[in-house]
């Protein structure tokens, strides 16, 4: 493989975040972006392995019937590669023993959550967390403030401190299996992005600051290696300064959108470590 940065984004099924993902990976400087529908990875067409940076979009896979990503779920995990004795998850599995990047926005995140890829405090796919519907009952789309943690083994979120980016989900409610789960996701910084207050001071439970009632205020999840990362905002939505709903009106706006810094991160960390 030449020394690109090689990125993936999974279309189909009612995903509909794949060109804003694609051009968000594009602006951060990965060379080869590749919008792919799921059926090309399940023909064996296309493989995950000649990727470095798998990106699982939002939208509403299988118009969220079960459950946000359930159903996208057991696709993943359970579907053959046609014509072969491989299953995709295997695939899936060699990609992160790789050392690659996945990460999940929304219903993506949604996704990784209930394939057990994320916080993965188990090995091989077991779920510990889920997400669920906003405590109001209603679908949000709202910007919020984020604190990262600085302690957080995530790449995406090196070097940041704290993010403004917008949600619109119906089932953002980070929910978590047994007190023993959060435990383990505080002591190993896992929720590396909570829902904050504006001068991202400390997390918040309250609404509307907090979206959908989230567990610990968490707002995005990482697995131990970091290279595993998920959020409910949408950091491909605010890419440029223009993207922020007061960007005539506010000075100190970054010309680069917040959201960018996580998909640059990712290249970085590929360039770096990977190529
Ligand atoms: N923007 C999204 O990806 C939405 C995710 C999911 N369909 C929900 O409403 O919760």
């Amino acid at each position: 493989m030449s020394k690109q940065v090689r990125a993936i984004v999974i279309a189909g099924n009612g995903t509909n975040c794949e060109r804003e993902t694609a051009h968000a990976c594009r602006l951060a400087g990965a060379e080869v972006v590749d919008i792919v529908h799921i059926s090309e990875l399940l023909s064996g067409r296309v493989l995950l392995q000649d990727y470095h940076f798998l990106n699982l979009a939002g939208g509403f896979l299988d118009g969220d019937d079960l459950g946000s990503a359930k159903a996208g779920a057991n696709r993943l995990l359970h579907a053959p590669i046609k014509d072969s004795e491989e299953h995709l998850s295997e695939h899936l599995r060699k990609f992160i023993a790789d050392g690659k990047l996945i990460m999940g926005v929304c219903n993506g995140f949604q996704l990784m959550v209930k394939m057990g890829l994320l916080p993965a405090l188990e090995k091989d796919f077991t779920q510990s967390v889920t997400l669920t519907f906003n405590d109001n009952g209603r679908f949000e789309d709202r910007w919020v403030y984020l604190k990262a943690d600085p302690e957080s083994p995530c790449i995406f979120t090196r070097g940041l401190d704290g993010i403004t980016l917008p949600v619109r989900h119906g089932e953002g409610k980070l929910v978590v299996e047994s007190d023993a789960t959060l435990e383990q996701i505080t002591a190993k910084h896992l929720g590396v992005l909570q829902y904050s207050l504006p001068d991202y001071s400390a997390p918040t439970q309250d609404y509307p600051l907090n979206p959908n009632g989230s567990t610990a205020a968490i707002a995005g999840l990482c697995d131990e290696t970091g290279r595993l990362f998920g959020l409910m905002p949408h950091p491909e939505a605010y890419v440029h300064r223009t993207h922020h709903p007061r960007w005539t009106r506010e000075e100190n706006l970054p010309e680069e959108g917040m959201g960018l810094w996580l998909y640059q991160n990712a290249v970085r960390f590929i360039r770096d470590e990977l190529l």
